[in-house]
């Protein structure tokens, strides 16, 4: 798909990136989304890109491009006159499988809920179902479905990687899909899907879970977590045939309740997006039938619509979810499978409240239930807070060393003043493969609106992705992104977890993190998969805070270490004792050994001086999601007392969960320069212009 598709743009090129024509650019999107999508199509039409008047829809198109949008915005009229397009030439899909998109919401989450065999109206109603018969599919859904991406040149080193299981008795991993003895079903699924062996991670999950265990596993970004835990569920309920769901029941006003039997929390709404197309893919052609939940206001009623024909596995964001429950429509005593993704995420202070609400909502108890959580990021904070919804004898399962990065994402850190960051950016652009996409993280929502606009100006075409857009804005612009009618995203942290966007073959770290499990995670968007990828981070004064421990990270993934972020880590080493090099630095927390070295071991944090409290953020605080200014009790954390430089800015970070991590870094932000002032205000760089060669350590 992708290859016709950048082979179609190898057009005549404007400024550098391929001109293009939106006659070409159709067919893609079309062949690959398939969904039809009416209420959109209005709205963006009237809304042309950049105030151009909309001359039809190929011209709106014609004028996003190639126009520099006013207000940063101003693709849309681009996507409008797209999607727009695509419902007249009307591919069929929709009328076909009785999906035909009716408004905003229906785009990419809710393309794939009906009509893949496992829709039925009367499911809830007690209706028995077949389940000895296998549903209708279509040529056309499979091509929704199982849009292969194929695995990488690496893939096969996957084989090489250590894998750690404790826990009582684990289960012995399987070494083929065969071994799994999956349901029929899925084992076509499974083959449709091109996958040919198992990746580690799954190679012991999937028996862990099929054994009814619960588990805590932790496994490199891209390397197939998401199919690890939802065969083994679907395995479950195909099995378990009509007994699977619970009855529906009838309040006294007439709202009937749904009982899902699975629940996958996911902290953002396009990876639940993701996770849910999944689903759908792995239950193709079976009785299963997958819903969705997630925040945004347009698809509220539209998401509970479809919960009227009754649900087995709901994918959820939090948010939304506790809303639905508080309504009536969905209830959670059926809920015999409960999965955390990116479980560290969502049990730091942001969700973890709403974690709990929503376990606590009338859900079994976990002695009644399976629960599995799945990170590339492991804290050993967040590990004892995670025993409060695992059975005791859960199995931990570490691959590779967590929190690590992949081997096959190659990482290069340059020293970029914040000034130099747009040139900078500008001429790697340039130098860049053009028949990929890129992937640009910056810290604010409003950053990433000014740089989105600033490349459109460059005749780049960006688009962005934040907190701040409608979520149908956000849907469309990670569409355009992911079919290469864009091929820039600047993003805030809500694109840095999950997402799998094939043929993203470089992630740009305009501006840096405050923790390295969000770099971890952030540069995970590339590399997926046993595929290569290639990561660029900009490092200037800002991020002194972080350097200590991403020295160790690029060191461990056997990458080049440039000389100036060895000079900011020897800074940073004052009183910090030098942590055993662990082969698995991720480790079952039952053991009673830190995660990532540095972590865990407190007693080095001196808050009376900035170094200290520096240390603090991003040692003394494994949670790095919560850690700064909000702890969890842990008195013996020197932090408390000293470093209360972050506790402002902490709380204003945190004050709206639901913006994810972008309100987190502000709030880090705020504690971050007060470090400086203290410790870090006369560092040996600072205000050095540095001509751009940013290989080159400045000079002390
Ligand atoms: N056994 C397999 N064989 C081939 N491809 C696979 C296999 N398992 C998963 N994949 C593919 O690998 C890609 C990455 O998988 P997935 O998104 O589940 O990774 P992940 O570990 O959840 O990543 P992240 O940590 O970023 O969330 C997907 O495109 C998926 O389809």
């Amino acid at each position: 798909m992708n290859t016709q598709f950048y082979a179609q743009q190898q057009q005549p090129q404007q400024n550098g990136w391929p001109a293009q024509s939106f006659g070409q650019q159709q067919q893609p999107q079309q062949q690959t989304n398939g969904f039809a999508n009416g209420g959109q199509t209005n709205g963006f039409a009237n809304g042309p890109a950049g105030g151009f008047p909309p001359q039809g829809q190929a011209n709106g198109f014609g004028n996003g491009f190639n126009s520099p949008p006013v207000n940063g915005y101003g693709q849309f009229g681009a996507v409008g006159g797209g999607f727009g397009h695509q419902q007249q030439q009307q591919n069929g899909v929709a009328p076909q499988n009785g999906f035909a998109s009716r408004s905003e919401s229906d785009n990419q989450a809710g393309y794939i809920t009906k009509g893949f065999g496992g829709y039925n109206p009367n499911l809830a109603n007690g209706t028995p179902i077949n389940w000895s018969n296998q549903a209708n599919g279509s040529e056309s859904m499979e091509k929704q479905l199982f849009n292969r991406t194929s695995s990488g040149i690496n893939f096969d080193n996957y084989e090489n990687i250590p894998v750690d299981v404790s826990g009582e008795n684990p289960p012995e991993p399987i070494n083929d899909f065969a071994e799994a003895n999956f349901h029929e079903w899925i084992k076509e699924n499974v083959e449709k899907s091109g996958y040919a062996k198992p990746t580690p991670v799954q190679k012991h999950s999937i028996p862990t879970l099929l054994g009814n265990r619960d588990l805590m596993s932790c496994a490199q970004t891209g390397s197939g977590k998401t199919a690890a835990f939802l065969l083994p569920i679907i395995n479950h309920i195909l099995n378990n045939g009509p007994d699977a769901v619970k009855q529906a029941t009838t309040a006294t006003n007439g709202r009937r309740t749904y009982f899902p039997s699975a629940l996958v929390l996911s902290p953002t709404r396009e990876l639940a997006i993701q996770i849910h197309k999944e689903a759908a893919k792995f239950s193709y052609r079976t009785n299963i039938v997958t819903a969705i939940l997630y925040g945004g206001r347009e698809n509220y009623r539209e998401q509970v619509n479809r919960l009227r024909g009754g649900c087995h596995i709901l994918i959820a964001t939090p948010g939304r979810l506790i809303d639905i429950i508080e309504q009536g429509w969905i209830g959670l005593a059926g809920c015999q499978y409960l999965v955390l993704d990116e479980a560290d995420r969502m049990l730091d202070m942001g969700f973890e409240p709403q974690i709990r609400k929503i376990v606590n909502n009338g859900m079994p108890p976990k002695t009644n239930r399976i629960t599995a959580m799945f990170s590339a990021t492991f804290p050993k904070q967040i590990q004892v807070l995670a025993k409060d919804f695992l059975k005791p004898d859960y199995v931990f399962l570490a691959v590779g060393r967590v929190g690590s990065t992949s081997e096959n994402i190659e990482q290069h850190l340059l020293w970029v003043e914040e000034i130099d960051k747009r040139r900078t950016l500008m001429q790697i652009i340039e130098q860049d493969d053009r028949s990929s996409l890129v992937l640009i993280f910056v810290e604010t929502k409003r950053g990433a609106n000014e740089l989105a606009f600033y490349l459109n100006r460059q005749n780049c075409r960006a688009v962005s992705i934040h907190g701040d857009l409608k979520q149908f804005e956000r849907e469309k612009n990670l569409e355009l992104f992911r079919h290469g009618t864009y091929p820039i995203l600047v993003a805030t942290a809500v694109a840095a977890r999950g997402l799998d966007i094939p043929n993203v073959r470089h992630v740009i770290n305009y501006d840096l993190p405050n923790d390295v499990d969000e770099y971890v995670h952030r540069i995970g968007r590339t590399g997926r998969c046993g595929n290569v990828g290639k990561a660029t981070s900009f490092f200037n004064d800002k991020n002194r805070g972080i350097g200590r421990e991403l020295m160790q990270l690029v060191q461990e993934s056997n990458q080049e270490v440039p000389d100036f972020l060895r000079r900011v880590a020897a800074e940073g080493r004052i009183n910090i004792p030098r942590q055993p090099n662990r082969r698995f630095g991720g480790v079952d927390h039952r053991r009673g050994v830190s995660t990532r070295p540095g972590q865990f071991n407190n007693s080095y944090i001196h808050g009376a001086n900035g170094i200290a409290a520096a240390q603090g953020f991003n040692n003394g605080f494994s949670i790095p999601a919560n850690g700064f200014g909000m702890p969890r009790p842990m008195p013996q954390n020197g932090f408390m007392q000293n470093g209360m430089g972050g506790f402002p800015g902490a709380r204003g970070g945190f004050s709206n969960p639901s913006m994810g991590r972008g309100g987190m870094n502000g709030g880090f932000s705020n504690g971050f320069s007060m470090q400086r002032m203290n410790g870090f205000g006369q560092p040996p760089f600072a205000g050095k212009q540095q001509p751009i060669d940013h290989w080159q350590a400045p000079a002390n």
